[in-house]
């Protein structure tokens, strides 16, 4: 496929850390999905006059029951070049760490892959039937996640971020 009839999609995904430094990861399990069966992090498509961090806010809360508000968060900082904007009104234990770009066979897609500490009263919980668990940093390496995850894994794993 040519690259410019891809479909090109900003995606939000949130890398969930708990107090114990576990991360929250999923399993894709829609039928059809092009990356079917891998690991991902939760998040999806930004939508059509939504913001990358308010993207993020809403898939939390939709496919992990996270509630991310203004009163559960603590620092604002963004590492690369988010619309400030965008942070100054929510929440605060989230940050940018990377926007990736990367071309799959049919689509484009830019991600957005944002830090988030959670507080230890929230606790997430699946809510479209998808696999979750909480896996030690150095042991996500050991477990296949789409290609664009590839970078981020690596700095996980030797505990950067
Ligand atoms: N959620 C998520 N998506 C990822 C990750 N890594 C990665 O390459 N992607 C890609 C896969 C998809 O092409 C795109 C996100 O799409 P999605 O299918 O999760 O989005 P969505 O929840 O809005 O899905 P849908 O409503 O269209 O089913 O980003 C990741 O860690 N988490």
């Amino acid at each position: 496929m040519k690259n410019e009839i891809k479909k090109r999609v900003e995606v939000s995904v949130g890398i969930i850390e708990n107090d114990k430094n576990e991360i929250l990861i999923c399993k894709r399990n829609k039928k059809g999905d092009h990356l079917y069966g891998l690991f991902e992090f939760p998040g999806g498509k930004i939508e059509k006059d939504e913001t990358p961090i308010d993207c993020l806010i809403r898939e939390l809360y939709e496919e992990v029951d996270i509630i991310l508000s203004t009163s559960t968060t603590s620092t604002a900082t963004a590492t690369t070049t988010p619309s400030p904007s965008n942070l100054s009104n929510h929440n605060s234990m989230i940050k940018l760490i990377e926007i990736v770009e990367f071309e799959f066979k049919e689509i484009i897609c830019n991600i957005h892959f944002f830090k988030v500490n959670l507080q230890q009263n929230i606790k997430p919980k699946p809510k479209e039937n998808q696999p979750m668990f909480w896996i030690k940093k150095t042991e996500l390496n050991y477990l296949q996640f789409p290609e664009p995850n590839k970078d981020i894994i690596q700095l996980l794993n030797q505990n950067k971020i």
